[in-house]
């Protein structure tokens, strides 16, 4: 899979363990988030993200702060991105199941580095139900 990654300060260690595994595990990652413990602003490095998500570019997305709230807030602004807030390893799952999201988002400051690989490994692993998830996920989208 391809999968693009962002972050902001607070989910910088984060990252970097769950791109260790993610590689290990043969993936390919577009990493948009930063690599320092220095202050930022968590959109800059999720708009790219979701972008990335929307246009094709890559299978799926995953996005660090310390809530999990804010980057999640800044994904689902984009039309075509269902991002979950995820913090037991059965909220990832039935993200996927239920909502078919195809962003992940990690509350750094509320979850170990273990449980969150964890949660991206289901994540990645688990296929959209479809049938009547499929009816209320396409009722989603603002029709303008
Ligand atoms: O914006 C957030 C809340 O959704 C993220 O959790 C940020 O990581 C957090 O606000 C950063 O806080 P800091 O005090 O600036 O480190």
């Amino acid at each position: 899979m391809k999968i693009a990654i962002g972050n902001d300060h607070a989910g910088t260690d984060y990252k970097f363990a769950i791109v260790n595994f993610l590689q290990e595990q043969g993936h390919t990652i577009v990493n948009y988030g930063t690599d320092t413990l220095d202050s930022v602003d968590y959109p800059d490095f999720v708009h790219p993200v979701a972008t990335d998500v929307e246009n094709g570019n890559v299978d799926l997305g995953i996005i660090i702060c310390g809530s999990g709230n804010g980057v999640a807030i800044t994904a689902n602004k984009h039309q075509k991105v269902r991002a979950a807030l995820c913090w037991i390893k059965e909220i990832a799952e039935l993200a996927r199941q239920h909502n078919n999201a195809n962003v992940i988002s990690i509350p750094a400051r509320y979850t170990s580095i273990p449980q969150a690989i964890e949660m991206v490994r289901i994540f990645i692993s688990t296929p959209f139900e479809g049938g009547r998830h499929e009816n209320r996920v396409n009722k989603i989208p603002i029709k303008c």
